[in-house]
């Protein structure tokens, strides 16, 4: 996990230095975006919509903090950039530099429902900061690489850390990611499901290359917290695992 560290420049929202946490050890640093500004993160429960403040043309009912964890190079911010943007980021791999975010809005059942998405840094010795910010996540997106064994291997330490310093009731997506690398894949789909059976997640395979089940895992987990907030008793329970289960994809879908 020594790979040059050098911050990416894909132009999006950073964040605001004034709204950080109370992190020790380095701060989130791209110091081409940084910036306050009404952009900045807020912390706390689910926020009520707002119409648009200083030209960030954003109007939703509700939003909510997503985490994206795991190694370094399993693939969290092309994750990210599939589905902010629909592309892929090929080339070199430009690790990230503490931490980011992007936000999205979707439409949940008719309900506006951003969601503000951060991108932490896997390297190790970002961990300090990152460990300040799981504590205001309301989901996390769990990353494995399906190429990379020890990635995999790290699951487990990563859901001690989540367990220490997440929400109780944080909702939890564990994600293997990179199936379009058939060759190269070396976790079985059977791996995953078992582990992700034996901690009692939902568990999808997913591709930021050909964007496989991308949408999904990020509209499955906008739907569970907004069942949370808007459940109506009478209205049956959302189940996430079922959902994930019924609509998830399989690898063979769609090679690049
Ligand atoms: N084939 C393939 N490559 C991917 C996929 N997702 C990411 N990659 C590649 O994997 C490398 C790492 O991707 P990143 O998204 O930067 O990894 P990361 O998890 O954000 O890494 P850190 O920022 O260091 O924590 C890059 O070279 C990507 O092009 C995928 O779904 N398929
Ligand atoms: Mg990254």
């Amino acid at each position: 996990m020594s790979r040059k560290k050098t911050p990416k420049s894909k132009g999006g929202s950073a964040p605001a230095t004034s709204a950080l946490p109370a992190a020790k050890g380095p701060r989130p640093v791209r110091p081409e975006t940084a910036r306050a500004g009404p952009e900045a993160p807020p912390n706390g429960p689910p926020q009520p919509g707002r119409s648009s403040l200083g030209g960030g043309g954003d109007i939703y009912d509700v939003a909510f903090k997503v985490m994206l964890v795991g190694d370094s190079g399993v693939g969290k911010t092309c994750l990210l950039v599939r589905f902010k943007d629909g592309a892929f980021l090929a080339g070199t791999f430009i690790s990230t530099v503490g931490i980011d975010f992007r936000n999205k809005i979707l439409d949940v059942d008719g309900m506006k429902v951003k969601l503000q998405i951060w991108d932490t840094a896997g390297q190790e010795r970002f961990r300090s900061v990152t460990h300040a910010y799981y504590r205001d996540a309301h989901a996390l997106l769990l990353l494995y690489d399906v190429t990379n064994k020890a990635s995999f291997d790290s699951i487990q330490a990563w859901l001690t850390e989540i367990q220490e310093y997440a929400q109780r009731d944080v909702v939890l997506l564990l994600l293997g990611n990179k199936v379009d690398s058939a060759q190269e894949r070396v976790v079985r789909r059977e791996d995953g499901e078992q582990l992700a059976k034996e901690f009692g997640l939902p568990f999808m395979e997913t591709s930021a290359r050909t964007g496989l089940n991308v949408d999904l895992a990020f509209t499955a987990v906008a739907k569970e917290l907004k069942q949370r907030l808007t459940k109506a008793p009478s209205e049956p329970r959302f189940q996430l695992h079922d959902y994930v289960k019924r609509e998830g994809r399989g690898a063979s879908c769609c090679r690049p």
